[in-house]
This record gives structure tokens, C-alpha cells and sequence, in this order.
């Protein structure tokens, strides 16, 4: 079974408006509410794909009961761990440009967090675990390095995708898969990430360091893999982009949702690229159809050391 969990959910208040002015009164034209949160949205995407899943991780009040009876409306199985204040909501305003105000993480309590271990020590060889989002730091590091260590010790499949200073702590855990965007992956080494073959480099150091599979997303500009034994570069199809929230959510199931069906890295990753596109061209997340339309959209090359890029 894959797990996704997300420690900090949220409901996504998406509006569209022409422009956008700070400081002014603005009037939005349209809106909606999305459940959202990026493991979350992994197992909203899954479920598109026709792969299960069971959304996991903390969620509370009018926002929180929201987000579960819309999870389980689209036939998404659920089982969140109750927290007394209401998830948050975060405001992603499509205007001129994409801007994004997101809350803080919710507290929690130390039975709260036990009841979470407790699920992951059920976990079976072959399981996935995909842990995304960001990790509150009011929760100590010990304990996701602890869900880490449980899921390498029982054989589960760890996906991380998460930033800041918790992707720090966590990034020798020797996880299946993580994939950072651009900015996380320079974030994570203290600089700046620019070109393919910067992405390139640093993904080969966590490699070195244990992570099976790295895919450092870069937007518009697609991707990179990196494994022990290959690299790739994926350039995204070209298409109207209308909404990016959740594209590397979406990249991370489409490998999911491949990989399970046929164990090939490559195509997981050319059909990862799609699901990822596919969703930066919709206002809600990807529809299979939209990823099938793509797939043979995506461009893979392998990287040679004296490419230019
Ligand atoms: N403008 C775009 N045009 C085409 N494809 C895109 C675009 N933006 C994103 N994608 C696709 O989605 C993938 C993931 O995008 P991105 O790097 O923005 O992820 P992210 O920053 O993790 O996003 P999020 O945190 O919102 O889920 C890209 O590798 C690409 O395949
Ligand atoms: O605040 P975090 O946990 O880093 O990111 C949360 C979030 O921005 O990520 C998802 C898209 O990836 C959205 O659904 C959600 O609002």
C-alpha cells in the first residue's frame, strides 16, 4: 500500500483576478477550494492515476473535516490523526503573477505524534511511505527522523519531498526517492541553483549519500534525475499554464503511479514529467487523460559530462 502523510494540510483558497494590487482592495472573479498540502495532493493525484493510497497526517476543526470529506467524496481513503485547532488555509492568488501565502504547521501533542508512529510501525515490506510538505518545527526532528529510520528498517519505499532546515535533517535517512525543486536543492547546500548541470551536481552529492532516486524539479524547465547508475534530463511539454500549485506533488505520483506498474525508472520519470505538466495546465490537479495526452510530449536525453546546458 502507498501512505502518503502530510504533517501541515491545508485547504488551498485559489483566486483568479486580472491584477493584483498590495495594499489595495482587491475583488477576486474566481474561487475555489482545493484540499491541499503536497502529500495530500500526491494521493488526490494517485487517485486520478487509479493507484490507492491512504492519505495520512493531522488535521482539525471545519477546515480539517473539509478536507477529509472531500478526500473521501473523490475516493480517497483517509486516516488523520485529530488536532483541537483548525487546519489552515493558505491564499494562492493567480494574478499578473502567481503569489502564495501559506499558514504555519499545526502544534501538536506528544500522543498526537505517538499515534502516528504507532501507524508507521504497522507498515509492511513494500509499502511506500511518502512524507511531503513542510515539517513544523515546533515538532522536534528526532521524531521524523524516527518515521525515517522505521521505514528504512521494515524495507517501505521513503519519498521526501519537503525543505528548509527539516530536508537538512533528514537527508541521510537513504530514502527511495526525493525530490527537491531548484530552490529546495540550493537551499539544501546553501547556494544558488541556476542550470541543469548545477542541479546536476548537487543531486550526485545526495546520491552519494545514500538516496536511491533524486529528481530536482525546475518548473517550466522540467527536470533532472539522478540514480546511482544514470542521468536524465526531461525537458516539460510546452502548453497555456494555468495553475503550478501542486506540479511537483503531481510529478512525484506520476513516478509513483508508473514506477508500481512497471518497476522502469525511465518511464516513471518521463510519465512524472507529464503528470507534473499536466497539472501546471489545469486549475485543479491532473486528470489521466491530460498525463496520457503528454506523455509522449516529454523529451528525455541522457546527460553527457561535456553537455552544455
Ligand atoms: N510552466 C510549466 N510548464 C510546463 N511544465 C511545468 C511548468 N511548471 C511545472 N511544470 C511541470 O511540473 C514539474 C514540477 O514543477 P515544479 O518544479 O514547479 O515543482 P514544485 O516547485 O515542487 O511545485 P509545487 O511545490 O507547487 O508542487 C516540472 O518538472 C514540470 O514537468
Ligand atoms: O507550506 P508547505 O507545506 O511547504 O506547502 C503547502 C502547499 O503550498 O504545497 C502544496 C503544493 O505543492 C499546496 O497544496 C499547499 O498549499
Amino acid at each position: 500500500m502507498i501512505y502518503t502523510c502530510t504533517i501541515t494540510p491545508s485547504i488551498d483558497y485559489t483566486v483568479y483576478l486580472p491584477s493584483f494590487h498590495l495594499g489595495k482592495l482587491n475583488r477576486t472573479e474566481e474561487v475555489y477550494y482545493f484540499p491541499g498540502g503536497k502529500g495530500i495532493n500526491v494521493s488526490r493525484v494517485l487517485n486520478r492515476l487509479n493507484v490507492g493510497s491512504i492519505a495520512l497526517g493531522f488535521a482539525g476543526g471545519f477546515t480539517g473535516q473539509f478536507i477529509q470529506e472531500f478526500l473521501q467524496d473523490e475516493g480517497v481513503q483517509t486516516n488523520f490523526i485529530e488536532t483541537k485547532e483548525p487546519t489552515r488555509i493558505n491564499v494562492k492568488i493567480k494574478a499578473n503573477d502567481e503569489s502564495e501565502l501559506n499558514g504555519p504547521g499545526p502544534t501538536t501533542t506528544h500522543e498526537q505524534r505517538k499515534e502516528l508512529l504507532v501507524k508507521v510501525e504497522k507498515l509492511e515490506s513494500n509499502d511506500w511511505f511518502v512524507l511531503a510538505g513542510s515539517l513544523p518545527d515546533t515538532i522536534p526532528d528526532a521524531f521524523y527522523q524516527a518515521i525515517a529510520r522505521l521505514c528504512y528498517k521494515k524495507d517501505v519505499r521513503f519519498v521526501l519531498d519537503t525543505s528548509g532546515s527539516a530536508l537538512k535533517q533528514l537527508i541521510d535517512t537513504k530514502a527511495f526517492l526525493v525530490k527537491p525543486n531548484q530552490h529546495e536543492l540550493g537551499d539544501l547546500f546553501d547556494t544558488t541553483i541556476a542550470t541543469k548541470k548545477e542541479a546536476i551536481y548537487y543531486a550526485k552529492k545526495l546520491v552519494r549519500r545514500g538516496i536511491k532516486h533524486v529528481i530536482v524539479s525546475m518548473g517550466g524547465n522540467g527536470a533532472i534525475l539522478v540514480t546511482e547508475d544514470e542521468v536524465l534530463l526531461a525537458e516539460a511539454p510546452k502548453g497555456q499554464v494555468i495553475n503550478t500549485v501542486g506540479a511537483g506533488d503531481s510529478l512525484v505520483s506520476g513516478f509513483i503511479a508508473a514506477y508500481v506498474k512497471k518497476t522502469d525508472v525511465k518511464e516513471a520519470f518521463r510519465y512524472g514529467i507529464a503528470s507534473g505538466s499536466a497539472t501546471a495546465f489545469r486549475t485543479d490537479l491532473c486528470e489521466q487523460k491530460d498525463v496520457e495526452a503528454l506523455v509522449s510530449k516529454v523529451t528525455l536525453y541522457p546527460y553527457e559530462e561535456e553537455d552544455v546546458i
